[in-house]
């Protein structure tokens, strides 16, 4: 494998359930040092594309080069230079939080005493030294997604799949985790990761293609994605009246796109306040006003009419 050529190469590549198309024929590269993300809603085809990747399912059809390397054939050469962080924890609830470590690091041939050390450097990384010593079971959500991450780095992996890596988490523990991610990215780790947050992919992501209904409908970073499918600014309006139809025929000129979703109207325009601006202009009195940059769920909104989530 040279140096250039990417660390994960898929062409074409299906899953099928039966007669389920779950993954319908995705193109990707992910090159080493980036952190590569899948943004989808549920049912994307997120988890069934990173379970291929992880190689623990066998693609239905097309290409996967992984590492160099054929999944189906170079399965657990492959898994060994992974690191795997699964959506559902799958920690020992019985051990400690450095056991969980230690035991990992044997299916991999990691000597006792490389494992101890290794594990003591990684319960530092994701801020767990103090709870080293203590059982698995008790820690919150946060901590065990920590330690899964921590677990996931035991065999200094060339690239790290993470499924959902913030999911169910509460705000201040989500931040906790990025913070630990972006501190991997800094050091030049390969991520590969699903998220149906949008902030969390613009938080993380330097590249990322948007996945609807097994394909994938748009690739780029965060800014090259706004940047195209949407305008810097979106106005949000909110009326007091239930119905909002009625006001589309009389906003719908005003900037360059407009969204109509159940509780507000979307305007879309590079200039938010000359939008609003002119929204006053025509006798117009929403209840609320607010102005913001574009995200990547306006991204999402444009390209298929939906919110990421619902
Ligand atoms: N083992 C399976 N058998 C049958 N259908 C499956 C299986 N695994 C996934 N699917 C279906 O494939 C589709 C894609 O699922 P997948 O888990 O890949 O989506 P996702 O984007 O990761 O969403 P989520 O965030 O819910 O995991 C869904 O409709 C799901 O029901």
């Amino acid at each position: 494998m040279s140096a250039a050529e990417p660390l994960i190469t898929a062409r074409d590549l299906v899953k099928r359930f039966g007669d389920f198309t779950a993954v319908a024929g995705i193109d990707v590269d992910v090159h080493a040092g980036e952190a590569f993300g899948f943004l989808g809603p549920n049912g994307a085809g997120k988890s069934s594309t990173m379970r291929m990747i992880g190689c623990v399912s066998a693609p239905s059809g097309g290409t996967l080069r992984i590492l160099g390397m054929d999944p189906v054939r170079d399965g657990s050469a492959i898994r060994a230079r992974l690191g795997v962080c699964p959506q559902q924890d799958s920690l020992d609830p019985e051990l400690t939080v450095r056991e969980n470590l230690t035991v990992y690091a044997r299916y991999f041939g990691i000597s006792r005493k490389v494992a101890r050390q290794r594990a003591d450097e990684l319960i530092e990384f994701v801020q767990l030294t103090e709870r080293a010593g203590d059982t698995v079971e008790p820690l919150s959500g946060g901590m065990k997604r920590r330690l899964t991450i921590a677990r996931a780095l035991v065999n200094d992996p060339a690239i790290v799949l993470l499924d959902e890596p913030t999911t169910g988490l509460d705000p201040q523990a989500r931040h906790l985790v990025w913070e630990r991610l972006f501190q991997l990215k800094q050091r030049g780790v390969t991520l590969v990761l699903t998220t149906h947050y949008m902030d969390e992919a613009e938080q993380l992501c330097d590249r990322l293609v948007v996945m609807d209904g097994g394909k994938i409908v748009a690739e780029g970073s965060p800014r090259q994605l706004i940047d195209r499918y949407s305008t810097r600014e979106v106005v949000e309006l909110r009326f007091s009246e239930a119905t909002l139809d009625s006001y589309v025929g009389k906003l719908e000129s005003i900037g360059e796109r407009l969204e109509l979703l159940p509780d507000r109207i979307l305007l879309y325009a590079d200039d938010g306040d000359a939008a609003v601006a002119a929204v006053g202009n025509r006798d117009l009195r929403p209840s609320s006003v607010l102005v913001r940059r574009s995200t990547l769920e306006d991204v999402f909104l444009h390209l298929t009419g939906r919110t990421l989530v619902d």
